[in-house]
């Protein structure tokens, strides 16, 4: 089976409050972008990186590719308005009777093995949606102040969200944007089909502010201490 991977990076980074957008920030030396993108070609040798960008930024992607990995393995496009634009500019590259991972290319953390958790879930039930549960307590907003809700009845949504083609190239090109669409798992239920939920990684963090660079350094700091401890 054909794998794509769409690693969508993008966005500007507002949140950040970085002139440089977080996906290119260093992160122990090396480009955010660099760690997402080596864990998708540790996971499968015949796994293609559709690489989006923000348009402006293009040259600066093709530089990491070309400094750390093999450029035949990607193909490059650049980003739109919202995600849901980049992710339907990257899934215009892409070809029927494959299975697609979408990516947030700041999502730096994940490892090989959960995107070929994914896959395997993705070939069995057509689509594989990572979640964890929530270690905090949760409220929902109301009119009058605020409630309690049953925080086993929620989970928190990550990527690499993971579809047969067949599922998520209709899905994306036949709807119309609409604002709620966070992720494909929205799109793809706003099509009319049900979506596969799966464990996640706690560690599969989302680079969104300041904060999140120091937690995925103190990560990765501890992964490459335990490596070495192995050999
Ligand atoms: N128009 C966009 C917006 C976001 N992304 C990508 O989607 C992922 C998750 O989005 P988010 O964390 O919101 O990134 P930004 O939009 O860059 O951040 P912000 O909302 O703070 O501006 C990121 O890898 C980002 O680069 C994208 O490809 N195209
Ligand atoms: C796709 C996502 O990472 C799943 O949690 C999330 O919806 C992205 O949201 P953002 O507002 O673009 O950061």
């Amino acid at each position: 089976m054909k794998k794509y991977a769409i690693v969508v990076a993008g966005g500007a980074g507002k949140r950040m409050n970085s002139d440089l957008p977080k996906q290119f920030l260093p992160l122990l030396g090396k480009p955010v972008l660099y760690y997402t993108l080596k864990a998708f070609l540790d996971a499968y040798e015949d796994l293609v990186v559709v690489l989006v960008l923000p348009e402006e930024h293009i040259e600066k992607g093709r530089e990491i590719v070309d400094a750390y990995f093999n450029p035949a393995r990607f193909l490059f496009t650049a980003g739109g308005e919202t995600r849901f634009h980049s992710v339907r500019n990257g899934a215009a590259m892409t070809e029927q009777e494959s299975i697609i991972f979408v990516h947030d290319g700041v999502r730096c953390l994940v490892t090989p093995q959960l995107i070929r958790y994914c896959f395997d879930s993705a070939m069995l039930n057509g689509s594989a949606i990572p979640t964890v549960s929530t270690k905090d307590s949760i409220r929902q907003l109301t009119a009058s102040g605020s409630m309690a809700v049953d925080r086993t009845q929620f989970r928190v949504v990550q990527t690499p969200q993971t579809f047969h083609s067949k599922i998520l190239l209709p899905a994306l090109n036949q709807i119309e944007y609409k604002e709620k669409f966070t992720d494909e798992a929205t799109v793809v239920e706003a099509f009319g089909i049900d979506v596969h939920l799966m464990e996640g990684e706690e560690t599969n963090i989302k680079i969104t502010t300041p904060v999140d660079m120091t937690i995925a350094e103190q990560i990765l700091l501890r992964r490459i201490s335990a490596s070495a401890s192995e050999v």
